[in-house]
């Protein structure tokens, strides 16, 4: 595929991240070039031939895509003319939706070079992406933004959100649920096959869950940190049910001694149940010279309700962190678990045209029927009809946001009373949380 971008040919290439034909331990020049690039747009130091060797042996199981826009008129003196002046990439995982897994369309690794930014060079490659995987069947789009003003354009809406938060551990953390099972302090290397087992239940269980890459196995293990590179001070620690069975796992570092106050850091929480959950941070409380700890958490985290001392427990910020896009509403719909009965007809706004269209969806208990209707076909007469926007939709998805916010915002549009039908339907208990970063 050829583009022509503001008087300047530029060529782009869709691949597979590959491995050197001569030397396994090295990445084809292809692939090497485009890691370059990427390390180029998120201001990391170059990767280390043998640490993208590891990274692309992770790519190759994640399945993942990747695109590169390439100019080949590049002038003397720039900086390797072989490498891609954007990057893209694309893989897949299972997204909980509440019902059943929704196989989320992912996008990463999007960087232009500060040389050729806004000239549309983003927009071409998300464009023609977002197409192609709604043809290819996939029903939702899914990214983590940079920024919050890029990807509202493309149809994306902020659809969960994950808290830091700080725990004052001076002293046993004391909490007022009665102990539950057992925690060990875990064999770091085997972390490796039991934290995609724990995080496979907890995927299962959790609205707003989202598959991890490879990756994370390897980090869960201490083999790799920020970079694929051996983390001696990584800790893990798992969580046993009463029957025996391993129901969480936490990996943590101690920060060093000069920190003040002395602080633990959670890497990684993962928990099958809320049980496991607090038993995690038992555990975590109870270890000896701690006296902060940090980490990520639910929005709705029950911990500062189980603890004795809830003031303990500060939450020092609260960001984005998955946002969604409609490819196939009707399919998302059909896919999500609802936790109240209900029928609308919904209207999706899409400029792209991916994901417009008028449905009836109709929720009696368990049975989620969704009949499209024709363009000017009005639902059944005393139907409340309400519009959303394709980014409102996104947001409002997992339940993460009220479509009354998005109404006042203007991402929904709609009567009062038809506005109080979509919240009432799309109401959820507890907010969605996705503690997968990719
Ligand atoms: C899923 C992820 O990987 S998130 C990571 C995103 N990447 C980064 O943050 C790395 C640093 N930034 C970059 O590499 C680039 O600036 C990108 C990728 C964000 C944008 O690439 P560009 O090719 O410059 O974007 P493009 O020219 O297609 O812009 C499309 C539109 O978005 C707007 N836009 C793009 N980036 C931004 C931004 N950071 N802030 C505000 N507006 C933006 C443009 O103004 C343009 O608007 P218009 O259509 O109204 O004219």
């Amino acid at each position: 595929m050829t583009a022509e971008t503001a008087g300047t040919a530029l060529r782009t290439e869709r691949f597979a991240a590959g491995l050197s034909h001569a030397d396994h331990q090295r990445v084809d020049e292809r692939t090497a070039d485009w890691l370059q690039a990427v390390n180029l747009g998120f201001h990391d130091p170059a990767w280390k031939p043998e640490q993208m060797a590891s990274i692309v042996e992770a790519y190759r199981a994640d399945g993942r895509m990747l695109t590169g826009v390439y100019d080949d008129a590049a002038p003397a003196y720039a900086w390797n003319p072989a490498a891609p002046v954007a990057t893209y990439a694309t893989m897949s995982n299972g997204l909980n939706a509440g019902g059943t897994l929704l196989q989320a369309h992912q996008i990463t690794s999007v960087t232009v070079r500060p040389t050729h930014r806004r000239r549309g060079i983003l927009n071409g490659m998300i464009t023609a992406d977002l197409l192609r995987a709604g043809e290819e069947g996939f029903a939702v789009a899914a990214l983590l933004a940079s920024e919050a003003v890029i990807y509202g354009r493309f149809g994306f809406g902020a659809a969960t959100a994950e808290a830091t938060v700080e725990v004052d551990a001076r002293g046993r953390l004391e909490l007022k649920v009665p102990p539950s099972g057992s925690t060990v302090l875990a064999d770091a290397p085997k972390m490796e096959e039991l934290a995609p087992e724990i995080f496979s239940r907890h995927l299962h269980a959790a609205r707003g869950a989202l598959g991890r890459q490879a990756g994370y196995a390897k980090r869960a293990a201490g083999l790799w940190g920020d970079v694929p590179e051996v983390q001696q001070d990584v800790r893990a620690a798992v969580h046993y049910d009463a029957a025996g069975t391993p129901d969480g796992y936490v990996t943590y570092r101690f920060l060093p001694w000069e920190t003040e106050p002395h602080t633990l850091k959670v890497l990684d929480l993962v928990a099958v149940d809320d049980t496991a959950r607090l038993e995690l941070w038992r555990y975590l409380g109870s270890i000896d010279l701690v006296e902060k700890i940090t980490a990520s958490a639910p929005v709705a985290d029950p911990l500062p309700w189980a603890l004795a001392d809830r003031r303990r427990y500060q939450v020092t910020g609260v960001e984005d962190t998955l946002w969604l896009r409609p490819l196939d509403p009707a399919a998302m719909l059909r896919a999500r678990g609802f936790e109240s009965d209900g029928t609308v007809v919904l209207t999706v706004a899409d400029p792209l045209g991916i994901a417009a269209g008028r449905w009836l969806v109709q929720v009696d208990g368990t049975a989620v029927t969704v009949t499209e209707l024709v363009p000017g076909e009005d639902g059944p007469s005393g139907v409340p009809a309400v519009e959303a926007d394709a980014a409102a939709f996104g947001s409002l998805y997992l339940g993460g946001v009220s479509a009354q916010v998005l109404a006042v915002s203007g991402g929904v549009r709609g009567t009062e009373e038809g506005v109080a039908a979509l919240d009432r339907l799309f109401a959820v208990a507890r907010p969605p949380y996705c503690s997968t970063h990719f």
